[in-house]
């Protein structure tokens, strides 16, 4: 079996790179001319018990609570499998002992761009399931108060903080000074983050993901004990994901999506 710490890294030269950890197939690092784009929390734990705090970690088969297993399901918390056929690394997860699916998770590292292209099985002959995913992308930024997302105008939200009231974004960008947590509803399919490393911009496509949750937990970090004190600054999730309405998946099928991240 892997250790929990294993990973696969990607080299692209100058100094580009990118690692996955096959605990969760948790991307933990992206490097773009030595420059790293992915908040890992210095309390982060790597014990393959617990999810890594930071990367993009999987959200799968459930995003938030649950009744049926822990917080946003379980793939993020999983040893994944590398497929050796291939050049490109492919992950799967499944089949499990307890479930009847297979997710196969494909990462291309070009230039600028990383890019995240995820598959959903449905082996059953006569069973289907329905599902959220989500990638739980941590961004670094140097200071989250300068940081803008665009392509949230006009959406509804549900406000977790203000007990999942649902609102309409006004602002044509959105920005975070206090804590957020925000489910932004049939989103654009292009975000771009202002002021993230280096003062650079970052551009996040997505297809097949309608949502985008915006979260930042701002003092609340401190009640965490896998994030520091002083590090909410230094981190935005922009989550692409299918989670307000879940996927609901025939047997026999395949449901696809998938993310860029580009570096501008
Ligand atoms: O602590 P976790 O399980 O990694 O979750 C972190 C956050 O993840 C976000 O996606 C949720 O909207 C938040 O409500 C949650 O607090």
């Amino acid at each position: 079996m892997a250790l929990a710490t294993s990973v696969v890294m990607m080299d692209r030269g100058n100094n580009t790179t990118c690692t996955i950890n096959l605990h969760g197939a948790t991307v933990v690092s992206w490097r773009v001319n030595n420059q790293e784009q992915l908040f890992v929390s210095k309390s982060a734990v790597f014990d393959g018990k617990r999810p890594i705090r930071g990367g993009i970690p999987i959200v799968f088969p459930q995003f938030g609570a649950w009744a049926f297993g822990p917080q946003h399901g379980f793939a993020r918390n999983i040893t994944w499998t590398v497929e050796k056929r291939t050049t490109l690394p492919t992950l799967n997860l499944g089949p499990l002992p307890f479930v009847v699916f297979r997710l196969t998770y494909r990462l291309i590292l070009r230039e600028k761009e990383l890019h995240f292209n995820i598959g959903v099985y449905n082996p059953s002959n006569d069973l289907a399931f329905n599902f959220n995913l989500l990638l739980h992308t941590y961004l670094k930024v140097p200071d989250v108060r300068r940081c803008q997302v665009n392509g949230l105008y006009g959406c509804h939200y549900i406000d977790k903080v203000l007990d999942n009231q649902l609102f309409r974004e006004t602002r044509e960008t959105v920005s975070v000074s206090s804590l957020t947590d925000r489910i932004y509803q049939n989103t654009c399919q292009e975000h771009v983050v202002t002021n993230v490393v280096s003062g650079r911009k970052m551009r996040l496509q997505k297809y097949n993901f309608p949502d985008t949750v915006i979260w930042n937990p701002w003092d609340t970090g401190r009640d965490m004990k896998d994030f520091g004190d002083d590090e909410y600054p230094n981190m935005i999730c922009v989550e692409a994901g299918h989670v307000t309405s879940p996927v609901l998946l025939h047997p026999g099928t395949t449901f696809e999506a998938s993310q860029i991240l580009q570096v501008m």
